[in-house]
């Protein structure tokens, strides 16, 4: 798969240290327990279930743990405007997602035409932020997945980088955010679970 450095020279802003490994232990310890429900999406501004399009668990962490997260997205904002060359204003509360054998997210952008019903924060998202609470291994392992790699559309400017989906390969700790109108989609899970936390400044 292609390397984190790939994926910067395509304009992509990667943490590869964003969270700390002691950080991600308790995490996955307190997700381990935490009550867990399917996650939706956004159809013509209703929040629907939809297996087809999207399989994927909520979880439910703690107010402490996601006020821990927050700070720390927040630290980093000045280094995205940086990057993107863009004024971030809010934050929107972060979620955490558990993929199981089986689950997905099939190809989507973040952001939702400001014509189509849609709440304020879906219609003006300027970055996506995604961050990693395990990685990836070609053998089942114990806190590792395999699949469940985030592919990235409409990298590269020509008419055939545009419709193909490099894949990165999740490492623990690690943040990676893209302009939110970017297509992109989570491939299965093949074995184990994922967990991510997902956020997007507006
Ligand atoms: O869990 C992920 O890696 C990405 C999820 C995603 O694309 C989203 O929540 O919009
Ligand atoms: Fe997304």
């Amino acid at each position: 798969m292609p390397s984190a450095a790939f994926f910067e020279r395509l304009g992509v802003f990667v943490d590869p240290g964003f969270l700390d490994p002691q950080f991600c232990e308790s995490y996955l310890t307190e997700a381990q327990t935490c009550p867990c429900e399917p996650a939706r999406l956004t159809r013509y501004g209703e929040a629907v279930t939809d297996d087809s399009r999207r399989k994927t668990g909520q979880l439910q962490i703690s107010p402490t743990t996601i006020k821990g997260i927050r700070e720390r997205l927040i630290a980093i904002k000045p280094r995205l405007e940086t990057h993107f060359e863009v004024q971030l204003h809010a934050l929107e509360p972060p979620s955490c997602y558990r993929y199981q054998v089986g689950d997905f997210f099939g190809l989507h952008r973040d952001v939702i035409d400001p014509s189509l019903p849609g709440s304020k924060f879906e219609k003006n998202r300027l970055v996506s932020l995604i961050i990693f609470l395990n990685g990836m291994s070609a053998e089942p392992s114990p806190q590792t997945f395999g699949g469940g790699a985030l592919a990235l559309y409409g990298l590269l400017n020509d008419a055939r980088g545009q419709n193909y989906g490099f894949p990165l390969e999740p490492e623990q700790g690690q943040l990676i955010a893209f302009r939110s109108d970017l297509w992109h989609e989570v491939k299965p899970v093949t074995h184990g679970e994922r967990f991510t936390i997902v956020s997007w400044f507006v």
